[in-house]
């Protein structure tokens, strides 16, 4: 049973309360400390193709909201780099605060930046289902991006302006042709490092890949996200913000870095 528990199954002598996973040893999310990286010179750069007809929609989940996509089809891909298999999109979503001044779920160096993009792959020649996926090792793949405020990032623009079809928690609305390569920087380093889902039921399934370089977007753009809603239409209004998990402890793991 790896779902969250209050207290561990343990004898009494290690009595343990944890608010996370049962005996967790690889969650997430984590500090990553540049200088105590290992610079593996076999990770390959990473193998990022995306098809923008398998855009589907966007959905207000309570947590974040989601751009899901079609993930029948093998044509939204990430392979190569730490992946020992392709693993397909399934959806991407953010991370960010209340306040400019934290948002992300990872940090560098203890460095926040105010948002954080995670694209969410599943291993397809592994596993059959998305959800089989989430309970199993090398299950899925994250992509991390950090997101910045600087100038308006005008690939994201059509995605902010759908935003308020979805003020509420449990709206959809129809999205499509949105190509998420826009939201890869340029720069194709990366840390890596096994992990977990940030969220319940923060399975230790995910191999995690954060994108060195931050890309940059307006400060308009992130108050699109603050005015989302945690909450349901006719229901008080909370609005959707600090939806990022605290930090984890490293335990006995390595951040492995490129050196592209
Ligand atoms: N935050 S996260 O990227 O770890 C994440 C979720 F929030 C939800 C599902 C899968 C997943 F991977
Ligand atoms: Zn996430």
């Amino acid at each position: 049973n790896l779902l969250a528990c209050s207290q561990t199954a343990k004898p009494a002598n290690q009595q343990s309360w944890q608010t996370q996973i049962q005996g967790g040893s690889r969650q997430s999310p984590i500090d990553i400390r540049s200088s105590e990286s290992v610079h593996d010179p076999q990770l390959t750069p990473l193998s990022i193709s995306y098809d923008p007809s398998d855009c589907l929609q966007i959905w207000n989940n309570g947590d974040s909201f989601l751009v899901e996509f079609d993930d029948s089809k093998d044509n939204s891909v990430v392979s190569g780099g730490p992946l020992e298999n392709h693993y397909k999109l399934k959806q991407f979503h953010f991370h960010w605060g209340a306040e400019n001044n934290r948002g992300s779920e990872h940090t560098i160096n203890s460095l926040v930046y105010p948002a954080e993009l995670h694209l969410v792959h599943w291993n397809a020649e592994k596993f059959r289902t998305f959800d089989e996926a989430i309970f199993s090792e090398n299950g899925l793949a994250v992509i991390g991006v950090f997101l910045k405020l600087g100038r308006k990032h005008d690939g994201l623009q059509k995605l902010v302006n759908a935003l308020p079809a979805v003020k509420y928690k449990d709206s959809t609305v129809e999205f499509s042709n949105f190509n998420p390569s826009c939201m890869i920087p340029s720069c194709l380093d990366y840390w890596t490092y096994p992990g977990s889902l940030t969220t319940p039921p923060q399975t230790e399934s995910v191999t995690w890949v954060i994108m060195k370089k931050p890309i940059e977007f307006g400060d308009d753009q992130l108050s699109a996200f603050r005015s989302l809603l945690f909450t349901p239409f006719g229901e008080k209004l909370e609005n959707m913000v600090d939806n990022f998990r605290q930090q984890q402890p490293l335990m006995n793991r390595v951040v492995r870095a490129t050196i592209l």
